[in-house]
């Protein structure tokens, strides 16, 4: 086999594999978004009842779960608990627009906005 030859067959290997991810790619999009659309609810009904945005034990349990799921996955389970904290974060500024005590913007933000990085938009 040439070496073109070769480099065609990698670069076919390739988009193979990236067609892939962005399937994955598709699908991590439409659970996130699933996902938001039920925090969403649950924003509404703390609001709805004088609950607070956040529940820290419930995030401990959490966390705890997702280690282990992680660990059995072979994925880094500190990864895992910065992507659910990285979430939580704003999923915790939804709730606290919806009970009227949002800041407007990314301030105050329970961990995404401090980072610098670009949050996910999530459910508006
Ligand atoms: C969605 C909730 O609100 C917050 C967000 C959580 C989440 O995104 O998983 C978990 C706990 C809460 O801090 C909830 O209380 O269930």
């Amino acid at each position: 086999m040439s070496a073109i030859d070769d480099r065609d067959a990698a670069m076919t290997e390739l988009l193979g594999i990236r067609s892939s991810i962005d399937n994955i790619d598709a699908a991590l999009i439409h659970l996130l978004a699933e996902r938001f659309k039920f925090t969403q609810q649950v924003g509404r009904l703390k609001a709805a009842h004088g609950l607070p945005p956040s529940d820290p034990d419930r995030e401990k349990r959490q966390i705890a779960r997702l280690r282990s799921l992680a660990e059995d996955a072979h994925l880094d389970p500190a990864f895992a608990e910065k992507w659910f904290n990285f979430v939580v974060a704003e999923v915790i500024q939804h709730h606290e627009e919806l009970a009227g005590n949002g800041t407007g913007g990314n301030v105050g933000a329970s961990g995404a906005a401090e980072t610098g990085v670009t949050g996910p938009t999530g459910a508006r």
